[in-house]
């Protein structure tokens, strides 16, 4: 059994990674932290982890971390690149849910997130965890950067074009929006419920943070830089991501075949029938993302519409699929949910 240790187990990517590794047949869950909820069990705090989890919350400094083989951090960006390295020299493998290694370049790094980074060295190490990507550099890291949400799911819309070279990478467009958990758990004025139900906007459009994480992994996939346009927003629902991407085409080809083949052996990329319109209900609470290629009247531009749920293959989902990978699991291993209707 793979034992696993949760640092900021009350936040909603937290007990997300709760929900999926309550149901791993080959995990057994060591530690799970909170420095407001310490002592308090897990179940009552969420009781729909009654009768499947019986640990409590612990302090982290108290908590048994270093004796875990693998350790998730699901805490805001920050916390993650002070512990990871004694984590690291005690021998646990580290999966970061926050962006803390997530951009290769640390002055980029530090004008997004306005800290200076305490480990620029484990930066270098880490990698980035998008399988579709890096399934086998990810199967042997001991620092794992789990991608965002909104990267996550426009990266695997735009992927097949910009490795295909098929399309002008100078100019693509990400169109995104967000479910209201994407923002955590914390109280906030914009997510209150008065605020975000009923209601629906745009927001960054000056510069999000994912904005750099995007581009990093597409200018990767393209071999040159690329010109990305993306433009958030906060939509009146609770999970789930509908990104609508742009692109213009340089060289025809078969669009749909191009994305059947480069999904074809990945078992959470769905590639839909030409002319689909995925919802994001059909990948609610399951490790899925669902692609669908449309050519708007034949012309020049490919719209690309791509949706996960933000805490699954955004978050929760995909860090389970990359501890998979990392302890020679079947990929797939305690991930069979299946979304969640109405
Ligand atoms: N929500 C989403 O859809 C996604 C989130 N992410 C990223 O995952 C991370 C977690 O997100 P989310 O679950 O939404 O966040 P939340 O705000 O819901 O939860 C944060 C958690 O971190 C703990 N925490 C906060 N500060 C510290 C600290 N200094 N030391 C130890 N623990 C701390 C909190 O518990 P306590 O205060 O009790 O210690 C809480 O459990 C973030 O970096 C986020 O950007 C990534 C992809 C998607
Ligand atoms: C709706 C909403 O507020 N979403 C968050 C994205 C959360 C996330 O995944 O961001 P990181 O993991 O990169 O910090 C935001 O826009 O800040």
């Amino acid at each position: 059994m793979i034992k696993v240790g949760i640092v900021g187990g009350t936040g909603y990517t937290g007990v997300e990674l709760l929900r999926l590794l309550a149901q791993h047949p080959e995990v057994e869950l060591a530690a799970i932290t909170s420095r407001g909820e310490a002592g308090t069990a897990v179940a009552d705090m969420f009781p729909s982890l009654r009768g499947r989890v019986q640990l409590q919350f612990s302090d982290p400094k108290d908590a048994p971390l270093d004796r875990c083989d693998v350790v998730f951090f699901a805490t805001p960006n920050g916390v993650a690149m002070q512990q990871t390295r004694a984590l690291l020299d005690a021998g646990v493998r580290v999966i970061d849910l926050a962006a803390d290694f997530r951009i290769k370049d640390i002055g980029i790094w530090e004008k997004w997130y306005g800290m200076s980074h305490a480990a620029p060295d484990l930066v270098a190490e880490a990698v980035y965890g998008l399988p579709e990507v890096n399934r086998e550099a990810i199967r042997k890291a001991r620092l794992v950067a789990n991608p965002g949400c909104y990267p996550t799911a426009t990266q695997l819309g735009f992927l097949p074009l910009v490795e295909a070279g098929c399309v002008d990478v100078g100019y693509l467009v990400a169109d995104a929006k967000s479910g209201v958990s994407g923002a955590g758990r914390k109280a906030e004025t914009n997510i209150l419920f008065s605020e975000a139900s009923d209601n629906f906007k745009a927001y960054g459009v000056q510069g999000h943070r994912h904005l750099p994480e995007i581009r990093q992994g597409l200018a990767i996939a393209a071999g040159r830089e690329v010109g990305l346009t993306f433009v958030p927003h906060l939509t009146p629902m609770i999970r789930g991501i509908h990104a609508t991407l742009y692109a213009r085409v340089t060289r025809e080809e078969d669009f749909q075949a191009l994305f059947e083949q480069r999904y074809a052996a990945e078992p959470f990329v769905d590639v839909l029938p030409p002319k689909s319109h995925p919802d994001t209900r059909s990948v609610r609470a399951a490790n899925t993302c669902r692609i669908a290629i449309h050519r708007p009247q034949g012309g020049e531009m490919l719209v690309i519409l791509s949706v996960i749920d933000n805490l699954v293959k955004g978050a929760a989902g995909q860090a389970v699929q990359n501890m998979n990978l990392m302890h020679g699991l079947d990929e797939c291993t305690g991930l069979g949910q299946v979304p969640v209707l109405p």
